[in-house]
């Protein structure tokens, strides 16, 4: 089973016009309210892709009612743990820029950490986690690396896709796959990427730091994967942006089913890549046709043999 824990859910609050300005009325043409929270996404778009998931997280009023229903109605099983905390709402203004407004997740009490990680202590060898989104202080500074230790004790193979100093700490827990973009990259080495090569050289320091996987995502420059035996670099295909919401999720979403499917890791980074691409053309996440269709059209070169 994939168990996704999001920490920090939310409400994509999602609206479109024409033009944006601060200090201004504006007036939207278009508004959604999409589930959202970076592993909320993964289970969201893994449910497209044909591949069940948990989405275990945190819940409470009157949007984490409307977001644990959202996933039931799309067959997505949830262990939601109902919190005092209301779900925040996340605003995600697309205009001729996007410019978004995140809040701060819930306040974590002690319980509820302890319920989080006995959870994870339930899980079974082979089982994935995916640990995605931020990590609000409130569940404590070790939460992270606790439950990293679980997997790791069980034979959870652990997938991070989180940003802060956290990172550091996971990356020397033998995670199975980490999914930074550039800039997390950059800020868990305090360095500033900005090229494929600086990317690869970091890249390679996790590998080496015992990490089996790593996708290092570049946007609309594609992305780089590595492990101890292949090194690859995917260019993204051209596809009109619609909205970039999750196509951080998607990429790993689309990595994780197709290496449950029993592809290689090469041939699930494509189709990683091609989910990312692919959610970026849509308001709300990718459907399976378009990854499947964008798979075919995207050019992976090999930068090291293997496998
Ligand atoms: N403008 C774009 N055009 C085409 N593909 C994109 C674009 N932006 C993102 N993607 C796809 O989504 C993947 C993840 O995007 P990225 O923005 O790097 O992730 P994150 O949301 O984690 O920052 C990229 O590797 C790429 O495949
Ligand atoms: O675009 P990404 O990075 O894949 O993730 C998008 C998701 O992350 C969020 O921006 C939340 O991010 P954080 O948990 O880091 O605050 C959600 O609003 C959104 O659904």
């Amino acid at each position: 089973m994939i168990y996704t824990y999001t920490l920090t859910p939310s409400l994509d609050y999602t609206v479109y016009l024409p033009g944006f300005s601060t200090g201004k009325l504006n007036r939207s043409e278009e508004v959604y309210y999409y589930p959202g929270g970076k592993g909320i996404n993964v289970s969201r778009v893994l449910k497209r892709l044909g591949t069940d998931s948990t989405a275990v997280g945190l819940a409470g009023g009157f949007t984490g009612d409307y977001l644990e229903q959202f996933l039931q109605d799309e067959g997505i099983r949830t262990e939601l743990i109902r919190t005092d905390s209301v779900t925040r709402i996340n605003v995600k203004i697309k205009s001729e820029q996007e410019t978004e407004l995140n809040g701060p997740g819930p306040e974590i009490t002690e319980k509820e950490r302890l319920q989080l990680l006995d959870r994870a202590r339930r899980m079974e060898r082979g089982d994935w986690l995916v640990l995605a989104g931020r990590i609000p202080d409130s569940a404590g500074a070790d939460f992270a690396s606790e439950l990293a230790g679980i997997c790791r004790d069980i034979g959870v193979r652990l997938a991070v896709d989180t940003s802060g100093p956290v990172l550091k700490e996971l990356a020397g827990m033998q995670p199975e796959l980490m999914k930074p973009n550039e800039h997390e990259l950059g800020e868990l080495f305090g360095v500033e990427i900005g090229t494929k090569e600086e990317a690869l050289k970091y890249a390679r320091l996790l590998v080496g730091q015992g990490v089996r996987h790593v996708i290092v995502s570049m946007g609309g420059e594609g992305a780089l994967y590595v492990s101890e035996s292949v090194e690859a670099e995917a260019q993204a295909p051209e596809v009109k942006v619609v909205n970039t919401v999750g196509a951080g999720d998607s990429l790993v979403s689309g990595f994780i089913s197709a290496l449950e499917s029993g592809e290689s890791a090469k041939d699930a980074f494509t189709y990683g890549v091609a989910a990312g691409s692919a959610t970026v053309s849509r308001s709300d996440l990718c459907r399976k046709k378009d990854v499947d269709a964008l798979a075919g059209q995207i050019t992976v070169t090999r930068l090291k043999e293997g496998e």
